[in-house]
């Protein structure tokens, strides 16, 4: 794992995005689309505003979520929602998008759309302060399933509490990707960020991708 921190939030996401920028650009050099998965929530945002204005080739990048909540795509807790706001706007309104909004009852068809983007080209994650990522949260019904090495790419989960089921990315197709960066922001999840090297992955499901990550943190 790479931590780099920085001593403010706004100069975090402007070079996250830059560095995300670079990534897709390099692989647009060698192949012929980019696939590149995103967290919703609260904190990536403003990573998305500086990227939407990358000069990139963006008809060639497939874009989806890491995961998405299990309502209507214009609703206002879903990642779709937040992707299409402020991902696919200005230059990056170009790029594909494999939503998984409504595909909940279809997810061999998702498997096989996913397929051809797999292994993702550049992963961004985001992290909870009880050390989930994507939809893989401790305690969750599918953990253990959507954890085996051997899982689909996509399943169905639904945390303890949650509000609603999720749709999510699995530990293998997390931690297959060929770059991986997470995005976390405060001390809360700096010291869950600690307290993951000493946890179990069902603990932690963060540490399916940790040992390859980049992590990004500010105060
Ligand atoms: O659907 C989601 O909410 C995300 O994919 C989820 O994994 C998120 O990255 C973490 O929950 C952190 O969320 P915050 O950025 O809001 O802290």
């Amino acid at each position: 794992m790479k931590l780099e921190e920085y001593p403010d939030r706004d100069m975090m996401m402007i070079d996250l995005a830059n560095q995300l920028a670079g990534e897709l650009e390099e692989c647009l050099l060698v192949h012929e689309f980019a696939s590149f998965a995103v967290p919703g929530g609260t904190t990536p945002g403003p990573v998305f505003d500086a990227l939407s204005a990358a000069p990139l080739d963006w008809t060639r990048v497939h874009v989806m979520p890491t995961d998405e909540r299990m309502v209507p795509a214009g609703h206002d807790r879903s990642n779709e929602k937040l992707i299409r706001e402020r991902l696919l706007t200005g230059r990056a309104a170009d790029a594909g998008f494999l939503g998984f909004a409504g595909r909940s009852e279809d997810l061999d068809g998702l498997a096989t759309d996913l397929a051809p983007n797999l292994p993702i080209s550049v992963l961004l994650l985001g992290m909870g302060s009880d050390m989930h990522t994507a939809s893989l949260f401790p305690g969750a019904d599918e953990l253990t399933a959507a954890l085996d090495k051997g899982a689909p790419p996509v399943m169905k989960i639904t945390a303890p509490g949650a509000p609603e089921p999720r749709l999510t990315l699995t530990r293998p197709v997390l931690e297959g990707a060929m770059s991986t960066h997470v995005l976390i922001s405060g001390n809360e999840k700096r010291e869950a960020l600690h307290r993951a090297a000493a946890a179990t992955l069902e603990e932690a499901p963060i540490k399916a991708v940790l040992a390859n990550a980049t992590v990004h943190w500010a105060p």
